[in-house]
């Protein structure tokens, strides 16, 4: 109904400040679009589920997320991938590997911080209710 319309465009906005803040911290630069498989021919060799804010934000407008925690799955795909490709100990692999930690322990602070429990349980029962 329009109610749940009106919860669905309001979660919407949420994760599309959340992500575009995400998209501006320079930390997360080479989180911000999809790794170029020409450029890394076995990049989904090692990754099975590519992610990255770009294409949380193309998610968002289509109306992939009903809730919150759908969103957050997908979003730890981006930092939980940059682990497995960048599993040496070479200074750009921990580079890397720093910032993907940088962008997990973000993601779930602005949700802690931002996120309003009953709101999520709005969108979780009308996730169950479809
Ligand atoms: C997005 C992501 O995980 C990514 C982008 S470049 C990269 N890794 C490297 O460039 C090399 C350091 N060891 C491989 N990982």
């Amino acid at each position: 109904e329009e109610q749940e319309e009106d919860v669905l465009r309001e979660l919407r906005l949420f994760l599309r400040n959340v992500t575009e803040r995400l998209a501006l911290d320079r930390r997360f630069k080479a989180f911000t679009k999809p790794v170029d498989i020409e450029e890394v021919p076995d990049y989904l060799m090692v990754v099975k589920r590519p992610m990255d804010l770009s294409t949380l934000l193309t998610n968002i407008d289509e109306q992939k997320y009903v809730t919150v925690g759908e969103f957050v799955s997908d979003a730890d795909l981006v930092w939980q991938n940059a682990l497995e490709y960048n599993p040496d100990s070479d200074p750009m692999d921990r580079h890397i590997r720093h910032r993907a930690c940088a962008l997990k322990d973000t993601v779930r602070a602005i949700i802690r911080d931002e996120l309003d429990e009953d709101f999520e349980r709005v969108c979780e029962d009308i996730k169950e209710s479809r």
